[in-house]
């Protein structure tokens, strides 16, 4: 389970949280909403260590969230799918094990699984980002996320740049592998259909703190006008 308590952080004079409160379960996959610039990547950043709250706590099983340890416990879908363009497919998803001192032929044999679990064949582990188009890069990176079967996955913007039709076998396969790995995951988006497809409870955060909370059918339901702002895509009045 990962914990935030009364996280805060500002940059100079922008107070970007301002508190902020969150539990997502273990086996959760929570959804983070909200307008842009209101902290959504900042929040992510303090989780992953990138950023250091000014106060408050996070906390995963319990225990702070200390990167070094917990690096090897979660995978992480960048938005754009950050693959390096001078490597292979297959040694962007293996990546960290080849870092970490992984034998190549065993971190080449698990990198096709993976992509053959997110629908790319064999074929494309020897090929280069720059050979892929935009869905196929966004399956690569999923395939990264889920190279060591992590406990906890991060999902920025899944679906930037991708069309619907796209959009919608991303979310569906990101549905599929996290129900099969049973990881935690923290998803921030802006497409409705990535809530629908893979929210058990939502998050939004709007002036630094989580103004609102709830299963995807009470979204629609409810009479937040920000939430409201949301789903129809109208400014908040
Ligand atoms: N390192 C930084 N230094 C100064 N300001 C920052 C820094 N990182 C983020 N900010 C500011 O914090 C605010 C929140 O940014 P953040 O990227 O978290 O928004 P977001 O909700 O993820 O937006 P989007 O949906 O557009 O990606 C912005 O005003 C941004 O300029």
């Amino acid at each position: 389970m990962i914990h935030l308590s009364n996280v805060h952080k500002s940059f100079g004079s922008a107070a970007v949280l301002q508190g902020v409160t969150l539990d997502i379960e273990q086996g959760q996959s929570l959804v983070l909403i909200g307008a842009s610039g209101s902290g959504k990547s900042v929040l992510l950043k303090c989780i992953l260590g990138l950023e250091t709250p000014d106060s408050g706590t996070i906390t995963v099983d319990g225990k702070p969230a200390n990167p070094p340890q917990f690096l090897d416990r979660f995978g992480m879908l960048f938005q754009g799918a950050a693959l390096f363009d001078s490597l292979p497919v297959w040694e962007n998803v293996a990546f960290r094990a080849l870092q970490t001192g992984q034998e190549r032929p065993m971190a080449k044999k698990r990198a096709i699984e993976k992509l053959d679990r997110v629908g790319l064949s064999a074929k494309v582990a020897d090929q280069f980002p720059s050979d892929l188009s935009g869905g196929m890069r966004k399956r690569a990176g999923l395939a990264r996320a889920i190279f060591s079967d992590p406990d906890i996955i991060f999902f920025d913007e899944p679906t930037t740049g991708l069309d619907p039709i796209r959009a919608n076998t991303i979310n569906t396969l990101i549905r599929g592998v996290v129900d099969e790995i049973g990881a935690t995951t923290l998803t921030i988006t802006h497409d409705l259909t990535s809530v629908d497809a893979i929210a058990d409870k939502v998050a939004m955060l709007k002036d630094g703190k989580i103004i609102w909370q709830g299963v995807p059918d009470e979204l629609r339901a409810s009479s937040n006008p920000d939430v409201d702002a949301f789903v129809t895509g109208r400014a908040a009045p």
